[in-house]
């Protein structure tokens, strides 16, 4: 059983009484009348082929207020465009691919990219990206959803209860984000949020002072969940990293353009578990390496739009700052996973501590030798100024892309 707490920055939705899934789901059904709702899912080809998706797809089956689902398709090529029309088909929901490396869709990356306005590389935040423009020009949803695609632990509820707070009427929220304890296999998860952000937005508290900006991101009880929702037209003004900076980005953002009484977070899942990927300490181009590099770069360049003066020194300072955080919160994770009889291997979290902290130090010195690195892609509005048409034509291309020849 969840607590009551509310920690006074943004909304606290939490699971008191698990109501039922038919119950929300009632709920809904009468909210979609005045804001039609829509959710978005970014997806890998190759999650096609994983255990997640095929169940997330079941249960989306049954969800009784969509107006529209819309798949952002990645790493697919045209014979797995046509296997993922086919494995979509069964949702009885309006519903569009984005197949993003077919040959409409990169047209249209060519042409924004001659403008300086295409996101320069691929990634989660590019897909999701694209999916924000097509669903303003789709205009089919009011409030929309967003999760990943490899779930493992998917029920319905986790949408229902994903979306509520944008979708009912009466509540005056723009945006809201899940979350969840990550266990599973006895084991606690959650790697780059637990050991990683936390204990970096509590170092950067301690050196660059209190900020009302880390207080609310200290505020999210598990900042990098890939489940958040919101009200359509906050798609329209966010600056997104195109990469793992897209979850802390779109935190980032949202508190730049709104106050935090127009913003919350809800308790979505019982557990939660999903692919996990490697730590790969010898490849800094994959697994949480990766992510734990795109991550800090996106909050230095957060902090520099807020004023805040770094230095090389002050990345040192940074780093070991950081370092001693982390080795007492895994200390605290410990003795919580003891007391709950599960596991934690102190030595591979401390091992991952140490690969986060280079990181760190790392993504500081690329921030400094080239600031404007991978900048934030430009947001709807500035596309829409600069090629109005755009959105217009992205529409069409995905359905042609979904009704026709390719
Ligand atoms: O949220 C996270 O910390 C990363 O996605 C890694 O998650 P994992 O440790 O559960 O694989």
């Amino acid at each position: 059983m969840s607590d009551f707490y509310q920690n006074g920055i943004i909304t606290n939705f939490h699971n008191l009484t698990r109501r039922s899934v038919e119950a929300l789901e009632n709920d809904l059904k009468q909210f979609s009348r005045s804001r039609p709702m829509g959710l978005i899912l970014p997806s890998l080809y190759s999650e096609l082929e994983g255990p997640a998706l095929s169940h997330i797809v079941d249960e989306l089956c049954k969800v009784p207020y969509l107006s529209e689902i819309v798949i952002g398709l990645d790493r697919a090529d045209r014979e797995q465009f046509l296997k993922a029309r086919e494995f979509f088909s069964r949702l009885p929901q309006h519903h569009r691919i984005l197949w993003n490396d077919g040959p409409r869709l990169q047209a249209l990356q060519q042409e924004l990219a001659q403008e300086n306005l295409a996101p320069l590389e691929p990634g989660k935040g590019c897909n999701v990206w694209y999916c924000s423009g097509y669903v303003r020009a789709s205009g089919k949803a009011e409030a929309i959803a967003l999760h990943d695609c490899d779930i493992v632990t998917y029920d319905r509820g986790l949408l229902a209860r994903l979306i509520y707070p944008v979708a009912n009427p009466r509540f005056h929220y723009e945006f809201c984000k899940g979350y969840y304890s990550r266990i599973a296999s006895g084991k606690l998860n959650g790697r780059v949020a637990r050991l990683m952000v936390t204990p970096l937005i509590r170092a950067f508290k301690m050196i660059y002072g209190p900020l009302p900006y880390l207080d609310y991101l200290d505020s999210y009880r598990y900042p990098l969940s890939g489940e958040f929702s919101m009200r359509a037209d906050v798609l329209d003004g966010i600056r997104i990293p195109s990469d793992w900076g897209l979850e802390i980005g779109v935190l980032s953002e949202v508190h730049r353009n709104f106050s935090t009484k127009r913003l919350c977070q809800v308790d979505i899942a019982d557990a939660y578990d999903h692919k996990h990927q490697p730590v790969s300490e010898e490849d800094p181009s994959g697994g949480l390496n990766r992510m734990s590099m795109d991550i800090a770069k996106a909050m230095y360049r957060k902090l520099a739009t807020l004023g805040v003066e770094m230095s090389v020194e002050s990345f040192r300072t940074v780093k070991a700052t950081y370092y001693r955080v982390a080795l007492d919160l895994i200390e605290a994770y410990d003795h919580d996973a003891a007391m709950n009889g599960l596991k934690l291997d102190r030595h591979s979290e401390e091992a991952a501590v140490e690969l986060f902290a280079d990181n760190i130090m790392q993504a500081g010195a690329a921030f400094f030798e080239s600031p404007r690195d991978k900048p934030f892609i430009p947001s709807w509005n500035r596309v829409q100024a600069a090629i109005p048409d755009l959105q217009d034509r992205l529409f069409e291309a995905v359905e042609l892309d979904n009704s026709g020849e390719v």
